[in-house]
């Protein structure tokens, strides 16, 4: 039998093969440095966000990433055409609903696009309950819900889209029609480091041009960012070096390195 991590290891050489083509829609705040994350994964970061180019090129991209983080109106309608332009062309999009739960643009535009069917729904688990239409508002961007509390509402997004959702933290949870994956890998240092969840929404369209499932996707991205971040918290001294170093072990991860993941 095929192990989680040996299927995580395959998927990844796919992906450095292939170069995948990744469209970000995101925010002011990680722009850069998820950039740089999908470079030093193999993935080819393209930030077309503008409201005349983004939809064209989305059927050009092997994946997009659409990050509510930092909206304004505009944004929102480069962010519905986009999302619209990716399902008709046939191209994998996540969506990551950043902060959302009782802010008014964010909360608006996060229920306009779950009906478009985002492939994977990335996000933490405050925001995954606040998306699904239950009480469950975070404190800005963090989280005040812990994983398993939001498992019934990732169920009812992915009843929505057909797709998968993600739910972030201490231990993972990757839901779709088939059940729920945890992943408790990775480390409290990736918490001290803004936008790394936002990164994880871009790694997850990186892997979904090659993935069987949109879970598939959302697994082996979580899989190779938690044990890349555990590489890293081993060589660095503090959240500064943490992050120059989460680069460098996106880079170098592989098979023997994958083995370590922590499942269930
Ligand atoms: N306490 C923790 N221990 C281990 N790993 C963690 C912990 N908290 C989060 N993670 C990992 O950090 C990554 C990002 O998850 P997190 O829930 O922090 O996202 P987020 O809140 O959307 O972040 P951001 O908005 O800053 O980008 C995930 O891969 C998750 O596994
Ligand atoms: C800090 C912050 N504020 C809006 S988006 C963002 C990045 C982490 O989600
Ligand atoms: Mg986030």
């Amino acid at each position: 039998m095929v192990s989680d991590a040996d299927q995580v290891a395959e998927l990844l050489a796919r992906l450095r093969a292939g170069t995948p083509l990744v469209q970000c829609i995101t925010n002011a705040v990680v722009t850069g440095f998820t950039a740089n994350v999908l470079l030093a994964l193999g993935a080819a970061p393209a930030m077309v966000d503008n409201r005349e180019e983004a939809p064209v090129f989305a059927s050009v991209a092997d994946g997009v990433l659409i990050n509510l983080g930092t909206l304004d109106a505009e944004v929102a309608q480069t962010m519905r055409l986009t999302a619209e332009a990716a399902g008709a062309a046939g191209t994998p999009w996540v969506l990551d609903p950043v902060a959302v739960g009782g802010l008014p643009l964010r909360d608006r535009v996060g229920a306009e696009l779950v009906p478009l069917r985002p492939s994977v729904i990335r996000g933490n688990a405050s925001e995954v309950i606040s998306l699904s239409g239950a009480e469950g508002g975070g404190r800005g961007v963090d989280s005040t819900a812990s994983t398993e509390a939001a498992v019934d509402a990732a169920a009812s997004l992915v009843g929505r889209t057909g797709g998968a959702v993600a739910v972030s933290g201490p231990v993972d949870r990757i839901v779709d029609g088939s059940g729920v994956r945890t992943i408790a890998s990775g480390t409290p240092t990736m918490t001290m480091v803004t936008g790394v969840g936002c990164a994880l929404g871009a790694i997850v369209a990186a892997f979904a041009p090659y993935a069987e499932t949109p879970a598939d996707a959302a697994f082996a991205a979580t899989a190779v960012l938690t044990i890349a971040a555990e590489l890293a918290d081993e060589k660095a001294d503090g959240p500064g070096s943490f992050a120059v170093q989460l680069l460098d072990a996106l880079h170098r991860v592989g098979p023997a390195d994958l083995a370590r993941l922590r499942v269930g």
